[in-house]
């Protein structure tokens, strides 16, 4: 079994670069099955699993897509004619897998695509995207544990008005919008980088949309759309989890690639927390309070530019490390809080309460076995484990993997003793040899 222990004590300090960000590189990729014609060069693409899984479902698709993770490149011809489905064994790897139904309805008038179950974050259903295509004119079939949606001719454009600011529905529907009939004019979408950065590679393939970053967008239907080269943005998430890396250690850290405009709700959280953030040509420099002492905060995730629900987990490791009562409150997810119980077996103080959680700090945190529970949970126990006494071994690394490149590496090479190591779990090691081991091992 994979486990990453990390040794706690050690102050980060020197730079570390962001990769592109996983959120909008997955459905830039799944938009260039739109392409009938031409062939799109995307670069900056992290080498994630969830990059490896998208591929896969184009390819399933009889898309050629020819992936250089030595480069960060991927380039993607999908002008054979492909096939409109994507299977299970994807969805439930990814749930992204999902924004391939409004690039294949628009292109083929047809998209079958295993429905996504619930995830550990919450129920996460798809009702928006499907009302969506429904107000566009396709029939939406859902049965044996599949989505079909069907359109004779082309899509028609529709004011749409989403009932709530989801990410994926504002994406797939701008994706199906763009080949359909007429305009179609999405109201009340989301806000977020990621859906600036896929409307403007969907316009460098030609088609025709305003507005995104904004409420509305006005999505004017093109007959068809052909391969473009793209750069994806700096993934902001995994810039942020860096922040919290170096105030939580009181460190020193350059974190380039960042960029300032979308981490506004982060940096202004950690401000409050007496952490220093200065904005400098390549980055973002992040510096822990001089005196060691966090401030105790509260934060709210919302929908962008709110305090995004994918760092909450983080912003719960270092309150743990602040002084005084700090509360979370979660309106994005249902159910994103089962980090704490993990965080509990570190001695940390909190109780949920509702759709809040409350956190006494600061705690005197101990290293332990813990399993991560999402993508973010995994990097926020890595990051308790950093301020910790003695080990921290975090299991269930396919979580991180989805979404963090060698996060082990990155923080091994700002200074923390970490390390990723592959145990036998037949293998039953008594604590204190465990631990002699370990010493042996990391000091
Ligand atoms: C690949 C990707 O970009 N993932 C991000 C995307 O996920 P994703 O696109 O799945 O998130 P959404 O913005 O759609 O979800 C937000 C909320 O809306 C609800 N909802 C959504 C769609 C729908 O049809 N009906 C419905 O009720 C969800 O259950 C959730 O409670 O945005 C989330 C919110 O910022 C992030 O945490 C994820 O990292
Ligand atoms: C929840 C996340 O991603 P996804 O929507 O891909 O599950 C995330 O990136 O934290």
């Amino acid at each position: 079994m994979e486990k990453i222990i990390v040794r706690g004590g050690h102050q980060l300090n020197g730079t570390v670069r962001v990769e592109g960000a996983k959120n909008a590189v997955l459905p830039v990729i799944a938009a260039s099955l739109i392409a009938s014609e031409g062939k799109s060069i995307i670069t900056e693409v992290p080498v994630l699993a969830d990059v490896y899984t998208i591929n896969e479902v184009l390819r399933n698709m009889n898309v050629n897509v020819n992936f250089d993770p030595d480069k960060n490149t991927v380039e993607i011809d999908a002008s054979n004619d492909l096939t409109t489905e994507a299977p299970f064994e994807y969805v439930r790897k990814m749930r992204a897998s999902v924004l391939v139904l409004g690039p294949l309805l628009a292109r083929y008038g047809h998209a079958k695509v295993a429905m996504p179950g619930g995830c550990a974050i919450g129920s996460r259903p798809i009702d928006l995207h499907l009302k969506g295509f429904e107000a566009m004119g396709a029939e939406i079939h859902v049965g044996n544990g599949f989505v079909e949606a069907k359109v004779d001719g082309r899509l028609k454009g529709a004011k749409i008005y989403l009932d709530m600011p989801s990410v994926g529905a504002t994406e797939n529907i701008i994706m199906a919008a763009a080949l359909a009939d007429g305009t179609t004019i999405l109201e009340n979408c989301a806000k977020e980088p990621e859906i600036v950065d896929l409307v403007n590679y969907l316009n460098k393939m030609g088609a025709k949309i305003v507005g995104a970053g904004t409420e509305t967008i006005r999505i004017t239907g093109v007959e068809k759309l052909h391969g473009a080269n793209h750069s994806i943005i700096p993934d902001r998430i995994e810039a942020g989890t860096f922040m919290v890396a170096a105030a939580i250690t009181g460190g020193n850290v350059l974190i380039e690639n960042a960029e300032a405009d979308h981490l506004r709700s982060v940096i202004s959280k950690l401000e409050e927390m007496n952490v220093t953030v200065k904005e400098e040509n390549r980055g973002l420099r992040v510096i822990g309070p001089k005196d060691g002492k966090l401030k105790a905060t509260d934060i709210k995730t919302l929908p962008y530019p709110g305090f995004p629900t994918d760092m909450q987990s983080q912003l719960m490791a270092l309150m743990l490390q602040a002084k005084g009562t700090s509360v979370i409150t979660e309106t994005v997810f249902e159910n994103r809080f089962m980090h704490v119980e993990e965080f509990r077996r570190m001695n940390a103080k909190m109780k949920i309460e509702g759709r809040s959680v409350i956190i006494e700090g600061p705690s005197e945190l101990q290293g332990a076995e813990v399993a991560a529970t999402d993508l973010r949970a995994a990097a926020a126990l890595i990051l308790a484990g950093l301020v910790s006494e003695g080990y921290t071994r975090i299991t269930e690394l396919k979580h991180l993997d989805r979404g963090y490149v060698d996060l082990a590496g990155k923080l091994a090479s700002l200074g923390a003793n970490i390390e990723r190591v592959n145990e036998d779990p037949n293998v039953l090691i008594q604590a204190d040899q465990d631990n002699k081991r370990m010493i042996a091992r990391l000091s």
